[in-house]
């Protein structure tokens, strides 16, 4: 089986100064279709950088970045949108929830673009509140949640198009320990479930510990690629 997402010597340059920064040097990895996988490594390692090509948010300068068969390095900007529209969930370290409508508006915003009758969207709205546990809350506005619950909507939100892969930028690190197990598992429990592949960049170690695979990144380059099997649990 083909991987879901397949980087093949993808260098990421940009500006600097007179000259340009190299933030990925040659980077090649595959991601197979349910792995529940982190990126790891230093501030400026090049993390958001690679998940941001995955997320068809940008370009490699060169090299080939496959995403469930789309070459992101030749997507126009109406391809990648309708990529990410049909394909890709994303979970952001802030939420990004707007904050004048409700809990339910907020996840139903990710279907609009979609062509789901009222009706079709109310249930998989209310769905995905259900697999994250908010399905109590649906009418409350965004400032009258708690930071764990902003974290949930979110989840709900690019869960909700049942997404093949789900990319989560530091996804834990505006959460206390309880609550960024409490999302980590969630999370888990919707890899497992549906099958959906999930992409962290993280410096948490609560989050590494659930992890099937850790890329260990450093300067743009990968360090280490470490497969967790179960008789090797992170502590
Ligand atoms: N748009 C940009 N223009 C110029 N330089 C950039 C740009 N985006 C990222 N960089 C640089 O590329 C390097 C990698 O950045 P990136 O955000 O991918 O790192 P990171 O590993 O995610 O770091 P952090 O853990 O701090 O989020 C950094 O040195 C950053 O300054």
């Amino acid at each position: 089986m083909e991987p879901i997402i397949k980087i093949e010597n993808v260098t990421k340059k940009f500006p600097e100064g007179e000259g340009e920064f190299v933030a990925l040097k040659n980077i090649s990895l595959n991601f197979e279709k349910g792995e529940f996988s982190g990126i790891v490594g230093p501030s400026g390692s090049g993390k958001t950088t690679l998940l941001n090509i995955i997320g068809s948010l940008d370009q490699p300068s060169s090299g080939n970045a496959w995403v469930m068969d789309k070459n992101v390095a030749e997507l126009s900007h109406k391809e990648s949108a309708q990529l990410r529209n049909l394909h890709l969930g994303f979970i952001f370290q802030v939420y990004n929830l707007l904050p004048v409508y409700t809990v339910f508006e907020n996840v139903e915003f990710a279907l609009l673009l979609q062509n789901k009758s009222k009706e079709e969207r109310r249930k998989a709205v209310m769905q995905a509140l259900e697999w994250v546990g908010l399905e109590n809350i649906p009418n409350k506005k965004p400032s009258k949640l708690s930071g764990g619950e902003g974290q949930r909507v979110a989840i709900a939100r690019a869960m909700v198009k049942e997404p093949k892969i789900v990319l989560a930028d530091e996804p834990t690190a505006n959460l206390d320990a309880t609550n960024a197990h409490a999302i980590i598992q969630t999370m888990k429990k919707l890899n497992e479930e549906l099958g959906t592949t999930f992409l962290f960049s993280t410096h948490d170690e609560k989050v590494m510990q659930y992890m099937n695979r850790i890329v260990h990144l450093k300067g743009g380059e990968v360090e280490k690629d470490e497969i967790i099997t179960a008789q090797n649990p992170k502590s």
